[in-house]
């Protein structure tokens, strides 16, 4: 195999919808992709490892005559849902699933390098293949060992992710902040254990994480600008045992976003207030942490998206769609922080929302999504001036 066709890709992107892994897990899924590289013509390739972050990989594709390097980056995790979609090739990983769609976003990587493996480029492309975007930031986590010097330094950095409510093979882009950032916060409420019957010896935290939660809820509602809007969800809940102890413990577990910095740290203030006056009210100690990592907002450099949506508009194989910003993470705004680059969608037409058990991407998106990049790679790639 060399040239990956829309067979290949196909097949592909059911094996890895089949063996889906946790971030920075993604040992398999390493191996897949090394494997499908190893069979693509090595001419003017070169494949790194880093042995500090051991499910990456790099590919380094040598440009004929090159004015520049241009990076693309791919992810590769899975999230913890149980699949529910019923197709013949469900994840076989009992309780894991590529329901964000990585699986599609590594098969279009795979097509993309595929192509350039038997077309040398002119200018240096650089693909990462990148471990961990759900959690654990393996962008900023890459970036910190120092990956990206010397010949592997992009100049420039694009990526995409997936999108249910595009046309499948649709891109879609806008200039500036395309992606919120996120803080990933956890709540812990500490009170005291005791029995059912006797409430007036304990102090139970599931009382007091139900008054948290929902006095949180006027965060968003009365102290954001609702033009700039803000996120708090909690995921996760924990509390208890069984259902005659009192529990002396609740964990909550949440994600925050905003669209600027502001917003985020904004929203993180009026959390502490709000944990610390529950906490106090029930007589009650509380932890909370917060961690942002690399979940930045995703800020699409200006120059180079124009060129990108530019490229987009005129290309009559391209279906482009102006997007409105989104609340989704990305630890590529951690990687846009430090290389210019623009991130977009690729439209995969499905009911389902990402993150859901049912998501089911349109596997046509493949075929399109891969023509389209590579055709903006080429076009890039002519234009002469920076
Ligand atoms: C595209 C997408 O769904 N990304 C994730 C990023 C996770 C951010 C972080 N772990 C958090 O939960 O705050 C998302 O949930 O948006």
């Amino acid at each position: 195999m060399t040239l990956l066709n829309k067979e290949d890709l196909i097949h592909i992107r059911r094996h890895l919808h089949e063996y889906p892994e946790l971030a920075m897990h993604e040992f398999k899924t390493h191996d897949y992709l090394l494997e499908t590289i190893q069979s693509m013509n090595q001419d003017h390739l070169e494949v790194r490892e880093i042995p500090e972050l051991p499910t990456a990989l790099l590919v380094y594709v040598a440009g004929a005559n090159p004015q520049r390097t241009i990076g693309y980056r791919t992810d590769i995790d899975a999230l913890p849902v149980t699949e529910q979609t019923g197709l013949p090739f469900s994840s076989k990983i009992s309780g894991i699933m590529h329901a964000c769609g990585h699986d599609i976003h590594m098969t279009v990587a795979l097509g993309v390098l595929s192509w350039f493996s038997e077309h040398q480029p002119s200018d240096n492309l650089i693909f990462f293949f990148q471990p961990a975007e759900e959690s654990e930031n393996g962008g900023k986590v890459a970036y910190e060992l120092g990956v990206f010097e010397g010949k592997w330094r992009p100049d420039e950095f694009y990526g995409l992710h997936d999108n249910p409510g595009l046309p499948a093979g649709a891109i879609g882009c806008r200039m500036g902040t395309l992606f919120a950032g996120t803080t990933e916060v956890n709540v812990d409420l500490i009170g005291k254990s005791g029995h059912a019957a006797y409430p007036q010896n304990a102090n139970d935290m599931v009382v007091a994480a139900a008054e948290f939660i929902d006095q949180v809820q006027t965060i968003v509602s009365r102290s954001v600008n609702p033009i700039e809007g803000g996120v708090i969800t909690f995921g996760k809940l924990e509390a208890g045992t069984i259902r005659n102890v009192i529990a002396g413990n609740a964990r909550i577990e949440g994600t925050i976003r905003g669209l600027t910095q502001k917003m985020i740290e904004h929203i993180v203030g009026r959390l502490k207030m709000v944990a610390n006056g529950v906490a106090t009210s029930y007589g009650a100690e509380v932890n909370i942490d917060f961690n942002q990592g690399g979940y930045l907002p995703v800020e699409n450099n200006d120059d180079l998206t124009k060129r990108f949506i530019d490229f987009a508009k005129q290309d009559p194989d391209t279906q482009f769609v102006e997007t409105e910003p989104a609340m989704t993470g990305e630890d590529f705004g951690y990687l846009l922080s430090k290389i210019p680059g623009t991130m977009f969608w690729l439209g995969v037409d499905d009911d389902s929302q990402l993150h859901s058990a049912t998501f089911n991407p349109k596997e046509s998106s493949i075929e399109k999504g891969v023509e389209s990049i590579t055709k903006f790679l080429e076009y890039r790639m002519k234009n002469e001036t920076n």
